[in-house]
Parts: structure tokens; sequence; C-alpha cells
């Protein structure tokens, strides 16, 4: 790791900020003077160009702390050019998560928004997050596949994996940047990452052979919604686990907390991999294969990728039949074919396909299929269960998990009650005059 590590520092493009008082401006570093914390990142000098490298992590390090209330542990750096709205800066929290520490390469407006967060303004709501002291799964190599997690205990549907918070955040805007500009921001957000961070970031797989830091966010990271925006976020101990098209584990990110969770999506043995799906598993197998080798560099080597072709050709075929009947599910019109049994014949596919996680949207089909048509009983029990997988595999702040939980309580209140007695005649003949 160390001699890797020094030959990284050794690619790493010559990047440069002025004196920590002082900017850039038209190739000449000029006198400065800032102003409150808030403001800096506004004001810092927001290089077009590259030279050397003169300020040093301890020299920002110490700037940073002269400033009263300063949230980062470091002066940002900062880039801009033509094709960027707002300069990109990398912001450093070592403190952050109880000093697992953090780096956001993001303009400066959304990484203070990220000062909002719970995970930040109440730190004890991750007082249960990053725990890997008796963690239920061991490390395992895999021929063909790398490391992969194996279930060291048996883990029910629901149960808790992962509860992580991110050790890097960027944002897809800083492609804006040159590449030596973007990987400089990179670079400099690794080394000043807490020593264990870099450590674990340094230990993760990077399978393109370009730029050594490059390669392990790309090959690693998780793509996830903060305020709004899209973000990759690096999970180091997440990274570990690898796909299947079947997986037994699905994954969601709470922005709120900033933390990551990965839960069991049905019961899982003792000795068996603990996978999650990397790609849109609702797709056909050539898709499926096309994408992960494209993207992963790997070939698809699941039992649904390399099942008897006529094994492939039923799954594929079933996958036909769950895109059409959702469509169906989907339409709200008075020719709609919409029926509970429909719904019902839709659970049935996705079960048959094993896709667990997905089943969240097969069974908020069927209880909107059967609030339509005013059968109660049904549809507050199809809420439940798809309010339980939603939370596992969207969220707990998902809106399906918060309109699920209401209409599992009172199906006559909600939107869908009732909506298609007596429609075009194509009812199911079970919800006339409830
Ligand atoms: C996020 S990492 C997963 C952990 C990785 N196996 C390791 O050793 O660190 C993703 C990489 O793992 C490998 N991988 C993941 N799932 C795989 C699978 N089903 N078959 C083969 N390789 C896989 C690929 O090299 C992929 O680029």
């Amino acid at each position: 790791l160390t001699n890797e590590k020094l030959e990284v520092v050794g690619q790493k493009p010559l990047l440069h900020a002025c004196p920590s008082d002082s900017i850039l401006q038209k190739g000449e570093c000029q006198d400065a003077t800032f102003g409150s914390s808030h403001d800096i990142i506004s004001d810092v000098a927001f290089r077009s160009n590259i030279s050397q490298f003169q300020q040093t992590l301890e020299e920002s390090r110490k700037k940073a702390s002269q400033v009263k209330d300063f949230p980062w542990t470091f002066w940002p750096e900062c880039f801009s050019n033509e094709n960027t709205t707002d300069p990109y800066c990398v912001f450093t929290d070592q403190s952050f998560a109880s000093g697992r520490g953090i780096f956001i390469i993001t303009t400066k407006d959304l990484a203070y928004d990220m000062l909002e967060h719970d995970a930040w303004r109440r730190p004890e709501t991750l007082s249960r997050v990053n725990k890997y002291d008796s963690p239920p799964f061991v490390t395992h190599e895999f021929p063909g596949k790398g490391r992969g997690l194996v279930a060291n205990k048996t883990l029910h549907r629901g149960d808790q994996i992962f509860a992580s918070t991110p050790i890097l955040i960027t944002d897809s805007g800083a492609y804006d940047l040159s590449e030596a500009e973007r990987l400089a921001l990179l670079y400099r957000g690794v080394d000043t990452l807490p020593p264990a961070s870099q450590k674990v970031f340094w230990e993760l797989l990077g399978h393109f052979n370009d730029d050594p830091v490059d390669d392990r966010i790309n090959t690693n990271n998780f793509d996830v919604s903060i305020d709004e925006e899209a973000q990759a976020a690096v999970f180091p101990e997440i990274a570990m686990l690898n796909h299947d098209c079947r997986p037994n584990a699905a994954y969601a990110f709470d922005e709120r907390t900033m933390t990551h969770y990965v839960h069991a999506v049905r019961d899982i043995m003792p000795g068996e991999e603990i996978t999650i799906t990397y790609i849109d598993n609702e797709m056909e197998r050539a898709r499926r294969v096309k994408k992960l080798k494209r993207n992963w560099g790997f070939d698809c080597s699941c039992s649904t990728c390399t099942a008897h072709p006529s094994l492939v050709s039923e799954s594929d075929t079933r996958l036909g039949e769950i895109a059409a009947l959702s469509t169906i599910l989907d339409d709200w019109t008075i020719d709609s074919e919409a029926t509970p049994e429909a719904a019902e014949l839709l659970i049935s596919l996705y079960e048959q396909e094993r896709l667990h996680a997905n089943l969240a949207t097969a069974y908020k089909h069927a209880a909107e299929a059967y609030s339509s048509f005013g059968k109660k009983w049904e549809a507050m029990r199809y809420a439940r269960l798809s309010a339980e997988m939603s939370m596992l595999d969207k969220g707990f702040g998902d809106s399906d998990v918060k309109e699920m939980r209401e209409m599992s309580l009172r199906p006559e209140l909600s939107w869908s009650w009732k909506k298609r007695v007596g429609m075009g005649g194509k009812s199911c003949g079970c919800g006339h005059g409830h």
C-alpha cells in the first residue's frame, strides 16, 4: 500500500494555489484579504491555469483554524473555468462521523447546504453507524470476482447489514473542470482524509487501469441524491459487495444522516455471499451482460446470465411480462385493463424471477389495484408489504413509504380508493357496490 501510495503521489498532477493570503489573477498571485468564513470560498482565487503547488496542507490547515467557526479542516482548494458557473472546491471535514472524516468536491453553496443536514447538525444521529467491530460477514476471495462478503450468521429479511457514511462525495459538475484540475481536487481530498480513511480508500479495487484515484472512485461509487443534486459517494466497506442480478441485499441512502444502509431482502444463510445489484436488474440478459462488461469490466456469471438458453429465454419473457403488466397497472384511464388479478400476476412474476427488492413496486401496484376496486383489507395488506420493502430498497424517507403507510391505515382516504369501480365494465368483479 505504502509503495502504491508513493507511486500515486508521484503521478499527481501538480496544481497550485497561491499562498494563503493571496489570490491568482491573470496568472499572478496578488494580495487578498478575505471576509467572513462563509464568503471566503467565493472570494478565493479560482485559478484557471495550472502551476506549482505552493500551499502546503499544513499551511492550509493553519489558515482554516484561524478563521472563527470555520467548518472545514483545511482551506478549500478551488478551480473554475469558462465552462463552470461556480467554482468547484474540495471541502474536508476530518471530524465528520466521529473522526472517520469526509471530503466533498462541489460548489460552495451545495457544500454549505450539506452542513445543514442532521449528519452535521445533530451528530448523535450517527451514534450507531460505521460500526465494524463484529460484522455479520467475513471477507472472502472469490475466483474471478476478487473479494466479496460472506454471511457468518443467519440474516433474516429486513436485517441491517451496513449503516455507513461516505468518506468522499463528488459532484458530476466537476467534470466541467479540466482533467488535471479535477484530479488535483480528488488527490487533495484523499490527502486530507484522516489516515485510517485514506488507508481504506487505497485498499479499494480499481479496474480501469487509468488514474489510480479516479479508477477507485469509478469502480466503487454509488449514485446518491443530496439536496436534489446527483452526487457520487464512496462507502469503502459497502464497496466490497459484489454484483448479482438476483441479489439478496438492497441499499438505500438516507441523505438526512448521510448514511447508506444495506439490508437483507430475503433470508440469507451463513456461508452465502451477500450481494447487491449494480444495474437495473429488470433489463433482459443481453443488456445486463453488456452493461456490466462496459461499466465494471466483468463477464456476468450470475445464475440467470449463465443458465441454459431455454431458461434464459423464459426469464427474459417474464421480464417482458413484468414491464407490460406494470404499464397496464399504471393506466388510470377509462380504458384501463388493470385489475387486482393483474397485480397478483405481477407479484408472482417478480417472485419467480427472485427479484425480491423489486417487489416493493409490485406490492404498491397491488395495494392501489385493490384500493381502486374498493377492497379495503387486501389494499391494507399489500400497502404494508410495500412500505416494508420500500424502506429497504428506496429508503426510509422515500415518498412511496409515506404513501403506503398511509394507505395501510386508511385505504378509503387514498387517491386511488374506488377509482376503478364500475369503470368500463372491466373490473375484477370484486369491487362493485362495496
Ligand atoms: C465494487 S467492487 C466489488 C468488490 C471487489 N470484488 C473487490 O475485490 O474489491 C466492483 C468490482 O468487483 C468485481 N465484481 C463485482 N461483482 C462481480 C461479479 N458478479 N462477477 C465478477 N466480478 C465482479 C468487478 O471487478 C467489479 O469491477
